[in-house]
């Protein structure tokens, strides 16, 4: 029988609720998460530890390409630890410093070209929840399902403010509102594989919702893919 690796894609701007959804749906079927954004920021947080400018392709293509980074599930939490070069850097890669310095670098094709492959691998026989900007488009075109949540900037950035003000650290809404307009800025508009629904997917506005009501939308669609024989039934570990 032909090993069964199916992927979804969750694609979308900053503070559409990515992360939140994936983790859900991975606890939920037990299949594996690629969480891709958190290997542009251990890129950019390479980048400053080796003093490489964020525009300096030649120079990045190489650090991309031999990126000392491993990604660590504890099997009992099923959260991941993410170690650069030995050095556990799951909380700093977090910072909108990292965030806004992951978006420049991902600007750059030749740097894009050499984090494919490495993205690719997270495919298994587990199943795959991809969470991106372009795992749709680029990374997992043939994914079995595609989704591509989104929500206004504004809601986006209370979310965050929400989020960071909550960690104790020391944010404006209408600073991380101009962050994530600048990010979102350059994501969309970058020449290669820029941030955009997949024509196959699935685009579904958070704006309104809270995160239980994602979850049932995002599982209610599963289950019609199920039905519908797009995914197959036994690759929906329950
Ligand atoms: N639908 C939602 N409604 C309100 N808050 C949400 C929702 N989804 C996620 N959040 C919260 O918003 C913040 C950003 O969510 P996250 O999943 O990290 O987004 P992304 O991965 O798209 O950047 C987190 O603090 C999260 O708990
Ligand atoms: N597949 C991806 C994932 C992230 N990036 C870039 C663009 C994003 O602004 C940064 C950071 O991504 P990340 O998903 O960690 O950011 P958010 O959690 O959505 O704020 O990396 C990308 O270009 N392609």
């Amino acid at each position: 029988m032909q090993a069964c690796m199916p992927v979804i894609t969750v694609d979308g701007p900053s503070g559409s609720g990515k992360g939140t959804v994936c983790r859900l749906l991975a606890e939920k079927l037990n299949w594996d998460v690629l969480d891709s954004g958190a290997i542009y920021r251990v890129l950019a947080l390479a980048a400053l530890h080796h003093q490489i400018a964020f525009d300096n392709e030649a120079d990045l293509v190489p650090l991309a390409a031999n990126l000392d980074v491993q990604f660590l599930v504890d099997s009992n939490t099923k959260k991941t630890r993410i170690i650069l070069e030995g050095e556990d850097v799951s909380n700093t890669i977090r910072n909108e410093e990292v965030g806004a310095a992951a978006s420049k670098i991902a600007a750059l094709p030749r740097v894009r070209e050499a984090l494919l492959r490495r993205q690719r691998a997270f495919r298994s026989e587990h199943g795959l929840i991809a969470d991106g900007r372009d795992m749709g488009t680029v990374v997992f075109p043939d994914a079995e399902i595609k989704i591509y949540l989104t929500a206004s900037a504004e809601e986006r950035a209370r979310r965050r403010f929400l989020e960071l003000n909550g960690k104790g650290l020391d944010v404006t809404l209408n600073g991380l509102l101009e962050d994530i307009k600048a990010r979102d800025d350059r994501d969309m508009n970058r020449s290669v594989a820029p941030l955009v629904p997949a024509e196959d997917a699935i685009v579904l506005d958070t704006t309104e919702l809270d995160a239980g009501q994602v979850f049932t939308q995002v599982m209610a669609l599963l289950e019609d893919a199920v039905f519908t024989g797009k995914l197959p039934k036994g690759c929906v570990r329950k």
